[in-house]
């Protein structure tokens, strides 16, 4: 049995419900596959019965639906407090990865898979949804010290907390106690192989074999691997809720320009110091943006991983435009 706090229930969904809910129950989406779904109720996991015109796809693990108790039939999809989404390579719609998760554990490992650019596009996607990002770094028993590997991540983004661990030992569930509460969700995003179905399984207090059965469905990639390719809903053993998503092997960064504008805050504070309003602080005189790179204060790379990113984001995000300030979508065209 849960309480619908210990599932995640706050005043945000609950200012949603008008009279007419009061006989139907909230529930958590657990999983989303093409043509079923489950969620969590307070009783324990449902199979919910989907009206003829409901798109799977339009749902995310995470999210709040209203159910008609009797038949499990789902009536409707609360407004969500945040959603992780991303475009995919020719994808039209942003795909949903998770939806109602207060923080992402950004995850890499103390050795070469850790790659700031890389992270910081999981920044930006985590900025975007209304999450709150936080870096974890794996393996740290697998290196004599992690403190060159939390300086290259120390300073991606301002007040990012950064933390290093070994995924499976119990331990780990102790140093991320503080984003996992009561009613809390956290989501796991990173490389294929950094360690996140082991940081899953000690989170959710799982042996290695049960967190295969149970968990996600594992299956051979291309390369013969053994990828996660499933995301769920899964509790955590002190309380609170983890979510698992496939390993990504490139993030591309689309709809995102808020995220990127917190992401990069050092670098966008500065543009309304240049002279020309229009600056690209390239080439033009007195750029603050280059001033702070002469003076050295701030990073090179980091300013052309930051225009980079702000470029891609351009050619990725559809233009909205319509008449009378009608929103309408244009799919974005081919990538150069
Ligand atoms: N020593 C040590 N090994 C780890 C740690 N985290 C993960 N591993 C090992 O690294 C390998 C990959 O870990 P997984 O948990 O399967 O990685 P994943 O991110 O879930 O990978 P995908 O399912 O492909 O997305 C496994 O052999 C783990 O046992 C860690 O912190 N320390
Ligand atoms: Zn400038």
């Amino acid at each position: 049995m849960f309480s619908l706090a210990a599932l995640g229930w706050s005043g945000f969904f609950d200012a949603q419900l008008t009279a007419t809910d009061a006989d139907f129950a909230p529930m958590r989406i657990a999983t989303v596959h093409r043509s079923r779904m489950t969620a969590v109720a307070q009783h324990g996991t449902v199979r919910l019965q989907l009206p003829a015109q409901a798109n799977t796809a339009d749902f995310a693990v995470g999210d709040w639906v209203l159910v008609e108790p009797e038949t499990q039939m789902l009536v409707r999809r609360l407004e969500r407090k945040a959603l992780l989404r991303r475009r995919t390579e020719g994808g039209r719609m942003p795909q949903l990865i998770a939806a109602n998760v207060d923080t992402l554990f950004i995850t890499t490992s103390c050795n070469d898979d850790l790659n700031p650019a890389r992270l910081e596009r999981y920044l930006a996607l985590a900025n975007e949804a209304g999450t709150t990002p936080v870096i974890v770094l794996t393996k740290a028993d697998q290196v004599a010290e992690t403190a060159p590997y939390l300086a290259q991540v120390a300073g991606l983004q301002r007040g990012l907390d950064v933390l290093a661990l070994n995924a499976k030992a119990p331990e780990a569930a102790q140093i991320l106690a503080r984003w996992c509460g009561e009613g809390q969700t956290v989501a796991l995003v990173g490389s294929s192989g950094v360690g996140k179905s082991s940081l899953l399984n000690t989170l959710a207090g799982k042996s290695a074999e049960d967190g295969q059965m149970t968990g996600s469905i594992r299956e051979s990639d291309a390369k013969g691997r053994h990828t996660t390719t499933s995301r769920s809903l899964h509790p955590i053993i002190g309380g609170g809720w983890v979510i698992d998503t496939p390993g990504m092997r490139t993030l591309h960064v689309s709809d995102s320009l808020a995220g990127l504008d917190h992401l990069f805050a050092e670098i966008t504070e500065l543009a309304p110091l240049c002279r020309f309003r229009d600056c690209t602080h390239a080439h033009e005189p007195g750029c603050a943006v280059q001033a702070a790179i002469k003076d050295g204060t701030l990073d090179p790379a980091r300013v052309d991983r930051w225009r980079k990113l702000v470029e891609e984001n351009r050619s990725n995000t559809p233009v909205q435009t319509g008449p009378r300030g009608n929103r309408t979508t244009v799919h974005p065209g081919k990538r150069r």
